[in-house]
């Protein structure tokens, strides 16, 4: 038999809503994928050509771009973060909805322009998207890496103001910050190692196309 089909997806939030799509294209995960006392990272499906891979949502597309996983699913944010070229990114999931946004403290927000800066200090997960998005209008950008919990940065005065995921805006609201501009609209997205649809083409393609009409029919109920 072949080598297996390789699909990563993320551990986070994303998951349970890729998993009744995974279900609909007849790609359900073995009984170990639900327990949390298991500490297997690999795991069967009902396809026998199929396994899945969990790992954290910026190595879906670290794991994808190198060929290790064939398929991944992954949030759109990721893909305007590292713009690989290996990746193709077919199939907009319509799942996963939020949006990346420039943020600040309420206070400064008040009596302040963007249009007037020429120098930003930003905390963010993204400073490759933000450094870009600041770039294009003129604005240098000077991020500070974090991985999670943005939010704080301003008060503690660690950078000014903050790019991050936004989703209902109770995480800025409760932190005392506001949103001043959206960068971009998210959703997951399945993605593809571009070699792999062309040399494993007899399962990728058809793949690809059965997550297609599973989102178009969800789209059209
Ligand atoms: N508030 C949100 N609402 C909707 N989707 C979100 C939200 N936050 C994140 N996402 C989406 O889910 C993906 C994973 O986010 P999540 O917060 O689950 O990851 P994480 O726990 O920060 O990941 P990790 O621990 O692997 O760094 C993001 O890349 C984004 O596409
Ligand atoms: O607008 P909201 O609905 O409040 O959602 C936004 C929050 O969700 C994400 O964080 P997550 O909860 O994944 O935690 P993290 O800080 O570990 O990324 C994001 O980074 C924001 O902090």
């Amino acid at each position: 038999m072949s080598r297996p089909i390789i699909i990563a997806v993320p551990k986070g939030r994303i998951l349970a809503e890729a998993l009744p799509l995974l279900a609909a294209v007849g790609i359900e995960p073995e009984p170990a994928f639900a327990d949390e006392d298991s500490r297997a990272l690999r795991f069967a499906t009902t396809d026998p050509g199929i396994e899945l891979i969990r790992v954290r949502a910026f190595d879906v597309a670290t794991y994808v771009a190198h060929g290790a996983a064939q398929l991944g699913i992954v949030g759109s944010d990721v893909l305007l973060e590292f713009d690989y070229s290996e990746i193709y990114a077919p199939v907009d999931l319509g799942i996963g909805h939020c949006r990346i946004s420039i943020a600040e403290p309420a206070a400064l927000a008040a009596a302040d322009d963007p249009r007037g800066w020429s120098h930003v200090r930003v905390a963010t997960k993204y400073p490759e998207l933000t450094r870009r998005h600041f770039e294009a209008r003129g604005v240098q950008a000077e991020c500070v890496k974090l991985n999670g919990a943005m939010e704080l940065a301003p008060t503690l005065g660690l950078a000014t103001r903050i790019v991050d995921l936004v989703s209902s805006g109770r995480t800025l609201k409760d932190n005392g910050l506001v949103e001043v501009e959206v960068i971009a609209e998210v959703t997951s997205r399945l993605i593809v190692n571009r070699a792999a649809f062309k040399t494993r083409a007899d399962r990728v393609v058809p793949l690809v196309d059965a997550f297609r009409r599973v989102v178009a029919g969800r789209t059209a109920a």
